[in-house]
């Protein structure tokens, strides 16, 4: 803004970034500004930044039509603005267990040998257009092989580390996998799990076996597996090591993610080179991303934090910080610290963990800038204990799906923050707030109800592998000024201030005596209840002889405290009505050691509404 924002917006409209930032957000040439201050070079530009006529059934658009490039070869390829050179460091890095060494690196060049070597060895064993699954720990291998596959113009199937079999094989089934890069072991928390045994339960296609120590594979392989060692071999063949990037066109898929599957199936979603742009520019435009800074997000490549944080590093000229191992011991929390960590992005559920724990004392994480949260909402006093970690440095919340490559909704540094609350719709996204009626509220009241994203949308998906994307997104979906909003199937309030909170899926919504209400917000109340609680998952259930629905509260206790599930119902039913409504009533308080979690740790209440159908209905027949 403050080196275009007069000439844009006019020098009579446009005062300085923070009293501009509305007027900016409405703005519409964001993108070629934008593609500017990413490091994104195309070998065929765009005919156009945004093409809404020729092709009426893309409700989003049809982005940077014509452009051809190879979106890996943008995050290895030095630049002059966003300053990256071939001497900068790409990747910091340390193994579990070394928490006393120096960290390590590698700089841009050297990433680039090693990605092209690589990618040598993909073309040695895989065809053009080949999906190619990754199942690792979110190492710098893993890094390089994700990089190395789109640079060959193959397609990379993101696995979470942690699913079982059966989820391994769904996934390499829709998604035609003709490999698998995998390690023998995982090491995390001091210990080792297998892997590559888990693997070859599902996959009957080449497996290709990194060690998780050392240069050697731990375990036997099959025969037509081999080993990361003879894998490279097969690229050093190649006569020189240099590797001419795949250029495709912008809307090529370059990877497979899958959905959490919070509130149903899991979908395949395919990223196209578009997705990255978009992830990337989020980052910069909301955290503010840029050369210098050290980027570390605990996650995995089969999340999409995981792609998104090799992005926005790569494209914005940011170091990536990787830690090899738990990310809920002190061993993690040194690894921030000595390696110069100024963004930090975390779940709820490891903040609760590091602050429970007492894990992180005594180390200096006061370089960090900014720290960001995602995946499920915040918890404000896990998040006042974060923050006081570096200063009181802002938390810059991050609300998106793996389908829209991005956050529809985030904070922002040049906007007042709070705690487990959005600041703005992200850049270029704009929402509306719809009642019951699927009538939208006027933008400037305070209000709750399902989001409704406006449809013309850089980056989001126009298509799904394993069920219609249009029936999953706009079916059924009101009109807004004459287009048809996208589903996203969040609820969430507009308060008076302005913020955004979002209070969980509308699949989570509840009835309660003829006021609707949010599962999360009842939890917020009911965690502050006692001091014995670490968490609550709220769910209603009706009853299997008809009736109002009824309200069931299941509860974590912290270890090492105890209680009853009676004196919780009081504690809870006096919190609720001081605090929310004195007309809901709990039915049931029910005392359980964990709770069901998707793989990457959102709160499965869908499975706790069934146990609880079941329990009911096995108790009306008795
Ligand atoms: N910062 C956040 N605060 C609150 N909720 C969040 C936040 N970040 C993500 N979420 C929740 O996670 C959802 C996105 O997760 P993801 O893309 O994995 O899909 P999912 O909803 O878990 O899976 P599925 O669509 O299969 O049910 C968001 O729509 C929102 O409900």
């Amino acid at each position: 803004m403050e080196t275009h924002g007069s000439q844009l917006l006019g020098a009579s409209s446009y005062k300085d970034p923070i009293t501009s930032f509305p007027l900016f957000h409405k703005f519409s040439v964001y993108w070629s500004l934008v593609l500017k201050e990413l490091s994104i070079s195309f070998v065929q530009p765009p005919n156009c930044i945004l093409d809404t006529s020729s092709d009426p059934s893309k409700h989003g658009g049809t982005w940077l039509p014509g452009s051809v490039l190879n979106i890996a070869d943008c995050c290895l390829q030095p630049s002059s603005f966003p300053n990256k050179q071939d001497d900068s460091v790409a990747i910091v890095w340390r193994d579990e267990g070394f928490d006393d060494s120096e960290v390590n690196h590698i700089t841009l060049k050297q990433l680039r040998q090693q990605v092209m070597l690589v990618a040598n060895a993909i073309d040695a064993n895989f065809s053009k257009g080949d999906a190619i699954a990754i199942d690792m720990q979110m190492t710098v291998n893993a890094v390089i092989i994700y990089l190395a596959i789109v640079l060959a113009g193959c397609v990379v199937v993101s696995i979470a580390d942690s699913f079982a079999p059966k989820e391994i094989a769904t996934r390499l089934r829709v998604s035609n996998a003709k490999g698998i890069f995998t390690q023998d072991f995982i090491s995390r928390g001091g210990k080792k799990f297998p892997l590559y045994s888990k693997v070859i339960e599902a996959a009957a296609c080449k497996v290709i076996v990194l060690p998780v120590i050392g240069n050697d594979v731990g375990v036997q392989l099959r025969e037509h597996d081999i080993s990361w060692n003879s894998f490279l071999s097969s690229g050093k063949q190649h006569r020189s090591h240099h590797y001419s990037p795949f250029y495709q066109s912008i809307d090529s898929v370059t990877n497979i993610l899958f959905s959490s599957g919070t509130t149903g199936d899991p979908k395949a979603i395919p990223w196209t080179q578009l997705s990255p742009i978009r992830s990337a520019a989020d980052g910069w435009a909301s955290i503010d991303i840029q050369p210098g800074d050290v980027y570390c997000w605990p996650t995995n490549l089969g999340w999409v934090m995981g792609p998104t944080l090799i992005y926005s590093c790569f494209l914005s000229g940011a170091t990536i910080a990787l830690y090899h191992g738990s990310p809920l011991g002190h061993g993690f929390g040194k690894f921030v610290q000595d390696a110069g960590v100024t963004m930090l992005g975390t779940v709820p559920s490891l903040v609760k963990a590091w602050k429970s724990t007492k894990c992180m004392e005594g180390l200096d994480w006061t370089k960090i800038k900014t720290f960001c949260s995602t995946g499920e909402t915040s918890n404000v006093d896990d998040d006042l204990w974060l923050s006081s970690k570096s200063y009181y440095k802002p938390i810059i919340e991050c609300c998106g799906g793996t389908e829209l490559a991005s956050c529809y909704i985030m904070g922002s540094l040049l906007q007042p923050q709070a705690f487990g609350a959005f600041s703005t719709p992200s850049m270029t996204a704009g929402l509306v707030i719809l009642d019951e009626n699927g009538v939208a509220y006027p933008d400037d009241v305070p209000c709750v109800g399902e989001v409704g994203l406006f449809p013309v949308y850089m980056g989001a998906t126009d298509r799904l592998l394993n069920a219609d994307h249009e029936e999953v997104y706009f079916k059924g979906m009101p009109l807004y000024n004459g287009k048809i909003l996208r589903r996203h199937g969040d609820i969430i309030k507009r308060t008076v201030g302005g913020h955004l909170v979002v209070q969980g899926r509308a699949d989570d919504t509840m009835n309660l005596g003829g006021i609707k209400t949010s599962s999360v917000e009842i939890e917020r109340v009911c965690d502050r209840a006692d001091e014995c609680i670490s968490e609550t998952a709220a769910i209603s259930v009706s009853p299997a002889n008809r009736g109002p629905e009824q309200l069931v509260i299941f509860v974590v206790l912290k270890n090492g405290y105890n209680s009853d599930a009676e004196t919780l119902k009081k504690k809870f039913s006096k919190a609720i009505q001081t605090n929310l409504n004195p007309l809901f009533k709990i039915s049931i308080v029910k005392i359980v050691p964990m709770f069901p979690r998707t793989a990457s740790n959102k709160i499965l209440r869908r499975v706790l509404r069934d146990q609880m159908k079941h329990e009911l209905s096995v108790h009306s027949r008795l």
